[in-house]
């Protein structure tokens, strides 16, 4: 059995897969459970593109600013070879540093790399998509139709799946005008939370309370309700749900600077709900993954922008009625992710259908 799709007891990490292995692999899922694939989508984050030579991020590790988009081209090409039914892209589309006066036409460029799957791919707002670009502006560019012109939203790729995107960026002084309620909201935040006056810098804070940074962020109680209440309607139609945001939403994923500022809030009702199957998110430049005490799984996936010319990292998820398989290409790993055997409560039309 090929290690991107050996399944263990508890669901956790395996090792991730050269791309001319990725066929064989699927062929092997396939074998074993083709009957009951429900659908698939791609995954991908942080391409943090840039038309820069080569850097290195604020600890040392080289990114590939260029090489970046290179990734991302054989990285849609995998999702075109695997017939995945949509793409996700958790946020950072293009780095901070790419020159302002060029980032419209870089955005195109990247949007057309993503055309060339002929699918939908969705997308979620990041801090460096923020330094670049007016928030409405990368709504509307990267198809983000959010409640009331927000970037937060759902979507229902199977009768019995409900993915809910979102906006780790609301509370945050990034993307908003000084004077904005959100952003000084998050400036009141930052003033009481973090000392420095370089405010990106979380030094000195430990753990968790390292998370208020500038380059962080927060939901709002508007975007909590309705995330309760997406939650209480995905049930009432007897779906599972799939969560996903650029920062990560449990702190065993990564290191306290990249959680979302109130990930304990929006942890408590993704918790409270019974029909979270997962969350998703980018950010930490890494893989991890963290399995909590209700059984939800915490996945985050690997940076397009920090691996080597090249080499790839990109993946897609295969969803079953019992697991997800979420293979990993070369620089991304592979996760078997057991699902709960207990259905979702169904909903009554469900039931009524059921007994015709
Ligand atoms: N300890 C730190 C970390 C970062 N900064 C500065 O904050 C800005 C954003 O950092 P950057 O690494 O570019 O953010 P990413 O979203 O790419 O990555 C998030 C995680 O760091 C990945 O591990 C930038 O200006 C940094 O220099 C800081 O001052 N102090």
């Amino acid at each position: 059995m090929s290690a991107a799709v050996a399944a263990t007891e508890t669901g956790t990490a395996h090792g991730s897969i050269r791309r001319e292995e990725a066929q064989a692999s699927v062929g092997a899922t396939t074998n074993t459970g083709a009957c009951n694939k429900l659908f698939s989508f791609g995954i991908m984050s942080d391409v943090q593109y840039a038309d820069i030579p080569d850097g290195h991020s604020f600890h040392g590790i080289p990114r590939y600013y260029r090489g970046s988009k290179h990734a991302l081209h054989r990285g849609v090409t995998g999702w075109i070879d695997q017939d995945v039914d949509f793409g996700m892209h958790f946020g950072d589309l293009i780095d901070g540093y790419q020159p302002k006066s060029e980032s419209r036409a870089v955005l195109q460029a990247l949007k057309a790399e993503f055309a060339r799957l002929g699918k939908p791919v969705y997308h979620m707002l990041g801090n460096h998509c923020l330094y670049n670009l007016p928030r409405e502006e990368l709504n509307t560019q990267l198809g983000i139709s959010g409640v009331d012109g927000g970037s937060y939203y759902s979507f229902s790729p199977h009768p019995r799946w409900r993915f809910v995107v979102l906006d780790g960026y609301e509370v945050s002084v990034l993307g908003w005008p000084a004077g904005h309620p959100l952003h000084e909201q998050a400036k009141r935040i930052l003033d009481e939370r973090n000392p420095h006056e370089n405010k990106n810098s979380p030094e000195g804070l430990v753990g968790v309370a390292r998370r208020f940074v500038r380059f962080g962020g927060g939901v709002s109680a508007q975007q909590v309700a309705w995330l309760q209440h997406q939650l209480a309607d995905a049930k009432a139609e007897g779906q599972r749900v799939i969560v996903c945001c650029h920062l990560p939403l449990h702190p065993d994923t990564c290191l306290g600077t990249c959680l979302l500022w109130n990930y304990d809030e929006v942890l408590k009702v993704l918790q409270g709900a019974g029909n979270v199957a997962a969350t998703f998110a980018g950010h930490i430049h890494d893989d991890a993954y963290a399995l909590d005490e209700t059984g939800i799984h915490h996945r985050v996936v690997n940076a397009i922008l920090e691996t080597p010319p090249g080499r790839d990292c990109y993946g897609w998820v295969d969803v079953y009625q019992d697991r997800l398989e979420c293979t990993g290409v070369d620089n991304m790993q592979s996760y078997t992710l057991p699902l709960n055997s207990q259905p979702v409560v169904e909903s009554s039309s469900l039931l009524a259908q059921r007994s015709l």
